[in-house]
Protein backbone atom coordinates (compact mmCIF):
# COMPACT_ATOMS: atom_id res chain seq x y z
CA UNK A 1 0.00 0.00 0.00
CA UNK A 2 1.17 3.40 -0.89
CA UNK A 3 1.70 5.59 1.87
CA UNK A 4 1.22 9.58 1.10
CA UNK A 5 1.34 12.82 3.71
CA UNK A 6 -1.16 15.33 2.96
CA UNK A 7 -1.66 19.03 4.47
CA UNK A 8 -3.96 18.85 7.48
CA UNK A 9 -4.88 21.99 7.32
CA UNK A 10 -4.08 25.59 6.03
CA UNK A 11 -3.66 27.71 2.76
CA UNK A 12 -2.48 23.91 0.68
CA UNK A 13 -5.47 21.43 2.64
CA UNK A 14 -8.54 22.40 0.73
CA UNK A 15 -7.11 22.64 -2.56
CA UNK A 16 -4.58 18.84 -2.08
CA UNK A 17 -7.91 17.44 -1.06
CA UNK A 18 -10.08 18.43 -4.04
CA UNK A 19 -7.06 17.95 -6.27
CA UNK A 20 -6.94 13.95 -5.05
CA UNK A 21 -10.81 13.92 -5.26
CA UNK A 22 -10.56 14.91 -8.60
CA UNK A 23 -8.20 12.02 -9.52
CA UNK A 24 -10.79 9.48 -8.11
CA UNK A 25 -8.78 9.06 -4.73
CA UNK A 26 -11.02 8.74 -1.30
CA UNK A 27 -10.14 11.76 0.89
CA UNK A 28 -11.49 12.15 4.40
CA UNK A 29 -14.74 13.99 5.23
CA UNK A 30 -14.23 14.77 8.48
CA UNK A 31 -11.53 17.44 9.07
CA UNK A 32 -10.48 15.57 12.52
CA UNK A 33 -9.61 12.26 10.80
CA UNK A 34 -5.89 11.54 10.76
CA UNK A 35 -5.00 9.07 8.01
CA UNK A 36 -7.46 7.35 5.82
CA UNK A 37 -7.39 4.39 3.97
CA UNK A 38 -8.40 4.05 0.25
CA UNK A 39 -8.63 -0.09 -0.37
CA UNK A 40 -9.29 0.00 -3.97
CA UNK A 41 -6.71 2.45 -4.90
CA UNK A 42 -4.03 0.78 -2.45
CA UNK A 43 -3.40 4.13 -0.95
CA UNK A 44 -3.36 5.40 2.77
CA UNK A 45 -3.23 9.37 3.70
CA UNK A 46 -1.90 10.91 6.62
CA UNK A 47 -3.15 14.56 6.85
CA UNK A 48 0.02 16.25 8.49
CA UNK A 49 1.29 19.76 9.17
CA UNK A 50 3.09 20.98 5.65
CA UNK A 51 5.89 21.68 7.59
CA UNK A 52 6.09 18.55 8.87
CA UNK A 53 5.37 16.40 5.72
CA UNK A 54 9.17 16.57 4.02
CA UNK A 55 10.41 15.32 7.51
CA UNK A 56 8.36 12.04 7.77
CA UNK A 57 9.19 12.04 3.78
CA UNK A 58 12.90 12.39 4.29
CA UNK A 59 13.29 9.84 6.90
CA UNK A 60 11.73 7.09 5.04
CA UNK A 61 8.48 6.60 7.14
CA UNK A 62 5.63 7.82 4.44
CA UNK A 63 6.47 7.24 0.66
CA UNK A 64 5.27 10.56 -0.73
CA UNK A 65 4.62 13.82 0.10
CA UNK A 66 2.12 16.85 -0.98
CA UNK A 67 3.49 20.21 0.45
CA UNK A 68 4.70 23.73 -0.65
CA UNK A 69 7.86 23.96 -2.44
CA UNK A 70 9.01 26.62 0.08
CA UNK A 71 7.99 24.63 3.27
CA UNK A 72 9.91 21.00 1.55
CA UNK A 73 13.34 23.19 1.08
CA UNK A 74 12.84 25.06 4.60
CA UNK A 75 12.92 21.30 5.95
CA UNK A 76 16.66 21.37 5.17
CA UNK A 77 16.08 17.22 4.96
CA UNK A 78 19.67 17.10 3.44
CA UNK A 79 18.30 15.88 -0.15
CA UNK A 80 16.77 12.86 1.62
CA UNK A 81 13.36 13.55 -0.58
CA UNK A 82 12.96 15.18 -3.88
CA UNK A 83 10.29 17.20 -5.76
CA UNK A 84 8.43 14.80 -8.18
CA UNK A 85 6.15 17.05 -10.06
CA UNK A 86 4.89 20.55 -9.19
CA UNK A 87 0.90 20.64 -8.96
CA UNK A 88 -0.30 24.20 -10.59
CA UNK A 89 -1.78 24.95 -7.15
CA UNK A 90 -1.57 26.79 -3.87
CA UNK A 91 1.22 29.28 -5.72
CA UNK A 92 2.78 32.25 -4.15
CA UNK A 93 6.07 33.83 -3.88
CA UNK A 94 8.44 34.17 -1.13
CA UNK A 95 10.15 37.83 -0.82
CA UNK A 96 11.43 40.20 1.87
CA UNK A 97 9.59 43.21 2.45
CA UNK A 98 10.31 46.60 4.50
CA UNK A 99 8.45 49.99 5.34
CA UNK A 100 7.43 51.50 2.65
CA UNK A 101 10.37 53.61 1.32
CA UNK A 102 12.94 52.02 3.45
CA UNK A 103 14.59 49.65 1.39
CA UNK A 104 14.81 49.17 -2.46
CA UNK A 105 17.72 46.82 -2.59
CA UNK A 106 18.51 43.07 -0.71
CA UNK A 107 22.18 44.15 -0.16
CA UNK A 108 20.69 46.95 2.00
CA UNK A 109 19.76 44.19 4.64
CA UNK A 110 23.60 44.16 6.23
CA UNK A 111 23.39 44.45 9.48
CA UNK A 112 19.66 43.88 9.49
CA UNK A 113 17.39 41.94 11.68
CA UNK A 114 14.90 39.74 9.71
CA UNK A 115 11.58 38.23 10.74
CA UNK A 116 10.74 35.03 9.21
CA UNK A 117 8.84 31.36 9.47
CA UNK A 118 11.30 29.97 6.90
CA UNK A 119 14.53 30.79 8.57
CA UNK A 120 16.55 27.67 6.63
CA UNK A 121 15.52 29.15 3.50
CA UNK A 122 16.53 32.68 4.31
CA UNK A 123 20.15 32.08 6.09
CA UNK A 124 20.50 29.64 2.94
CA UNK A 125 20.03 32.58 0.61
CA UNK A 126 21.52 35.35 2.73
CA UNK A 127 24.96 33.13 2.93
CA UNK A 128 24.25 32.45 -0.76
CA UNK A 129 23.97 36.49 -1.92
CA UNK A 130 27.15 36.75 0.74
CA UNK A 131 24.76 39.32 2.72
CA UNK A 132 25.63 39.26 6.52
CA UNK A 133 21.80 39.94 8.38
CA UNK A 134 20.42 38.08 11.46
CA UNK A 135 17.27 36.03 11.45
CA UNK A 136 14.55 35.91 14.03
CA UNK A 137 12.27 32.82 13.48
CA UNK A 138 8.51 33.82 14.33
CA UNK A 139 5.92 31.30 13.99
CA UNK A 140 3.25 33.64 12.12
CA UNK A 141 1.75 37.18 11.75
CA UNK A 142 5.61 38.14 10.42
CA UNK A 143 4.04 41.78 9.50
CA UNK A 144 3.69 42.91 13.04
CA UNK A 145 7.35 42.17 14.06
CA UNK A 146 9.22 45.28 12.72
CA UNK A 147 6.58 47.66 14.12
CA UNK A 148 7.09 46.07 17.48
CA UNK A 149 10.71 46.96 16.67
CA UNK A 150 11.47 42.38 16.64
CA UNK A 151 13.12 43.06 13.10
CA UNK A 152 14.21 45.59 10.30
CA UNK A 153 12.71 43.27 7.72
CA UNK A 154 10.50 40.32 7.03
CA UNK A 155 10.76 37.47 4.53
CA UNK A 156 7.46 35.96 4.03
CA UNK A 157 5.02 34.29 1.32
CA UNK A 158 2.95 36.94 -0.66
CA UNK A 159 0.42 35.49 -2.66
CA UNK A 160 -2.18 38.62 -3.57
CA UNK A 161 0.31 41.09 -1.21
CA UNK A 162 -2.90 42.51 0.65
CA UNK A 163 -1.55 41.08 4.02
CA UNK A 164 2.25 43.16 3.86
CA UNK A 165 0.31 46.38 1.76
CA UNK A 166 -2.15 46.61 4.84
CA UNK A 167 0.64 46.56 7.03
CA UNK A 168 2.07 49.31 5.47
CA UNK A 169 4.68 47.05 4.07
CA UNK A 170 6.51 46.77 0.34
CA UNK A 171 8.22 43.79 -0.96
CA UNK A 172 11.81 44.94 -2.55
CA UNK A 173 14.62 43.01 -4.37
CA UNK A 174 14.90 40.03 -6.57
CA UNK A 175 12.31 37.38 -5.01
CA UNK A 176 14.03 34.27 -3.37
CA UNK A 177 11.57 31.78 -4.93
CA UNK A 178 8.39 31.03 -6.52
CA UNK A 179 6.62 27.92 -4.21
CA UNK A 180 3.81 26.18 -5.31
CA UNK A 181 2.05 22.38 -4.05
CA UNK A 182 4.85 19.76 -5.25
CA UNK A 183 4.78 16.18 -5.08
CA UNK A 184 7.69 14.89 -2.97
CA UNK A 185 9.23 11.44 -2.58
CA UNK A 186 11.85 9.68 -1.13
CA UNK A 187 15.23 10.34 -3.53
CA UNK A 188 16.34 7.45 -5.52
CA UNK A 189 12.72 5.60 -4.56
CA UNK A 190 10.37 4.54 -6.98
CA UNK A 191 7.66 3.01 -4.65
CA UNK A 192 4.96 0.82 -6.49
CA UNK A 193 1.96 2.99 -7.44
CA UNK A 194 4.06 6.30 -8.15
CA UNK A 195 3.07 6.06 -11.87
CA UNK A 196 -0.48 5.41 -11.63
CA UNK A 197 -0.84 8.53 -8.94
CA UNK A 198 1.38 10.96 -11.13
CA UNK A 199 -0.47 9.95 -14.62
CA UNK A 200 -3.87 10.79 -12.26
CA UNK A 201 -2.64 13.89 -11.20
CA UNK A 202 -1.56 14.72 -14.81
CA UNK A 203 -4.86 14.09 -15.62
CA UNK A 204 -6.27 16.25 -13.51
CA UNK A 205 -3.93 19.02 -14.49
CA UNK A 206 -4.75 18.54 -18.23
CA UNK A 207 -7.86 18.50 -17.29
CA UNK A 208 -8.01 21.44 -15.73
CA UNK A 209 -5.66 23.15 -18.48
CA UNK A 210 -7.06 22.41 -21.50
CA UNK A 211 -10.93 22.44 -23.43
CA UNK A 212 -12.05 20.43 -26.19
CA UNK A 213 -12.81 22.20 -28.88
CA UNK A 214 -14.85 20.94 -32.36
CA UNK A 215 -15.05 23.05 -35.52
CA UNK A 216 -16.27 22.70 -39.44
CA UNK A 217 -13.79 24.00 -41.43
CA UNK A 218 -13.52 24.20 -45.67
CA UNK A 219 -10.80 21.41 -46.24
CA UNK A 220 -8.76 23.41 -47.92
CA UNK A 221 -8.09 25.75 -45.23
CA UNK A 222 -7.43 22.74 -42.34
CA UNK A 223 -3.91 23.18 -42.38
CA UNK A 224 -4.32 26.69 -41.41
CA UNK A 225 -7.04 25.93 -38.98
CA UNK A 226 -4.59 23.19 -37.44
CA UNK A 227 -1.66 26.15 -37.31
CA UNK A 228 -4.45 27.46 -34.42
CA UNK A 229 -5.08 24.27 -32.84
CA UNK A 230 -2.36 22.27 -32.96
CA UNK A 231 -3.31 20.10 -29.78
CA UNK A 232 -1.10 18.10 -27.67
CA UNK A 233 0.04 15.87 -30.59
CA UNK A 234 -2.16 16.61 -33.30
CA UNK A 235 -5.47 17.44 -33.98
CA UNK A 236 -8.20 14.63 -35.43
CA UNK A 237 -9.66 15.78 -39.08
CA UNK A 238 -12.60 14.13 -39.83
CA UNK A 239 -15.06 14.03 -43.08
CA UNK A 240 -18.54 15.32 -43.27
CA UNK A 241 -21.13 14.85 -45.81
CA UNK A 242 -20.45 17.59 -47.72
CA UNK A 243 -17.17 16.16 -48.61
CA UNK A 244 -15.65 20.02 -49.21
CA UNK A 245 -16.02 20.45 -45.77
CA UNK A 246 -14.12 18.49 -42.34
CA UNK A 247 -14.89 18.37 -38.54
CA UNK A 248 -11.67 19.10 -36.54
CA UNK A 249 -11.32 18.13 -33.09
CA UNK A 250 -8.52 19.78 -30.70
CA UNK A 251 -7.28 20.25 -27.46
CA UNK A 252 -6.65 24.22 -26.47
CA UNK A 253 -5.82 26.25 -23.68
CA UNK A 254 -7.98 27.26 -21.81
CA UNK A 255 -7.29 30.90 -21.03
CA UNK A 256 -6.57 31.15 -25.06
CA UNK A 257 -9.98 29.92 -25.59
CA UNK A 258 -11.72 33.07 -26.70
CA UNK A 259 -8.87 34.27 -29.10
CA UNK A 260 -8.35 30.90 -31.11
CA UNK A 261 -12.29 30.90 -31.58
CA UNK A 262 -12.42 34.20 -32.78
CA UNK A 263 -9.06 33.77 -35.44
CA UNK A 264 -10.93 29.58 -36.41
CA UNK A 265 -13.95 32.20 -37.23
CA UNK A 266 -12.11 34.85 -39.28
CA UNK A 267 -10.61 31.92 -41.02
CA UNK A 268 -14.05 30.65 -41.87
CA UNK A 269 -14.17 27.72 -39.38
CA UNK A 270 -18.23 27.48 -38.39
CA UNK A 271 -20.24 25.11 -35.38
CA UNK A 272 -17.01 25.91 -33.08
CA UNK A 273 -17.86 24.24 -30.17
CA UNK A 274 -16.25 24.29 -26.62
CA UNK A 275 -15.96 21.04 -23.93
CA UNK A 276 -14.65 21.09 -20.68
CA UNK A 277 -12.53 17.95 -20.15
CA UNK A 278 -13.83 15.88 -17.30
CA UNK A 279 -10.68 13.75 -16.56
CA UNK A 280 -8.23 12.47 -18.86
CA UNK A 281 -4.73 10.36 -19.65
CA UNK A 282 -2.41 12.02 -21.62
N1 LIG B 1 -1.89 33.18 1.08
C1 LIG B 1 -1.04 32.27 1.53
N2 LIG B 1 -0.61 32.32 2.80
C2 LIG B 1 0.23 31.41 3.30
N3 LIG B 1 0.72 30.36 2.58
C3 LIG B 1 0.33 30.28 1.31
C4 LIG B 1 -0.55 31.21 0.71
N4 LIG B 1 -0.75 30.82 -0.57
C5 LIG B 1 -0.02 29.74 -0.77
N5 LIG B 1 0.65 29.40 0.35
C6 LIG B 1 1.53 28.25 0.52
O1 LIG B 1 1.01 27.39 1.54
C7 LIG B 1 2.06 26.85 2.32
C8 LIG B 1 1.92 27.29 3.77
O2 LIG B 1 0.90 26.59 4.32
P1 LIG B 1 0.76 26.49 5.92
O3 LIG B 1 -0.43 25.63 6.18
O4 LIG B 1 2.04 26.12 6.55
O5 LIG B 1 0.56 27.98 6.34
P2 LIG B 1 -0.75 28.87 6.31
O6 LIG B 1 -1.59 28.62 5.13
O7 LIG B 1 -0.25 30.23 6.52
O8 LIG B 1 -1.57 28.32 7.57
P3 LIG B 1 -1.45 28.73 9.10
O9 LIG B 1 -0.65 29.97 9.16
O10 LIG B 1 -2.87 28.89 9.48
O11 LIG B 1 -0.82 27.56 9.75
C9 LIG B 1 3.34 27.35 1.70
O12 LIG B 1 3.82 26.40 0.77
C10 LIG B 1 2.92 28.62 1.00
O13 LIG B 1 3.75 28.97 -0.11
O1 LIG C 1 -0.21 37.94 -0.01
P1 LIG C 1 -1.44 37.53 0.73
O2 LIG C 1 -2.52 37.05 -0.18
O3 LIG C 1 -1.92 38.60 1.66
O4 LIG C 1 -1.08 36.23 1.61
C1 LIG C 1 0.11 36.08 2.32
C2 LIG C 1 -0.12 36.17 3.80
O5 LIG C 1 -0.89 35.06 4.27
C3 LIG C 1 -0.14 34.31 5.23
O6 LIG C 1 -0.49 34.66 6.50
P2 LIG C 1 -1.61 33.88 7.34
O7 LIG C 1 -2.98 34.41 6.99
O8 LIG C 1 -1.45 32.42 7.14
O9 LIG C 1 -1.31 34.27 8.82
P3 LIG C 1 0.00 33.84 9.66
O10 LIG C 1 0.99 34.94 9.45
O11 LIG C 1 -0.47 33.79 11.07
O12 LIG C 1 0.48 32.53 9.16
C4 LIG C 1 1.31 34.70 4.94
O13 LIG C 1 2.12 34.49 6.07
C5 LIG C 1 1.20 36.14 4.54
O14 LIG C 1 1.12 36.96 5.67
MG1 LIG D 1 0.33 31.32 7.86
Amino acid sequence: MLRIAVPNKGSLSDAVTSMLTEAGYRQRRDSRELAITDPENEIEFFYLRPRDIAVYVGRGVLDLGITGRDLFLDADVNGDAEELMPLGIGKSTFRFAGPAGTFTDTEQLCGKRIATSYRVLVDHFLKEQGIDASTVRLDGAIETSIRLGVADAIADVVETGSTMRAAGLEPFGVPLMESEAVLIGRTGHHPAGLDVLQRRLTGVLVARRYVLLDYDIRKDLVEQASALTPGLESPTVSPLKDSEWVAVRSMVRKETTNQVMDSLYDLGARAILVTAINACRI
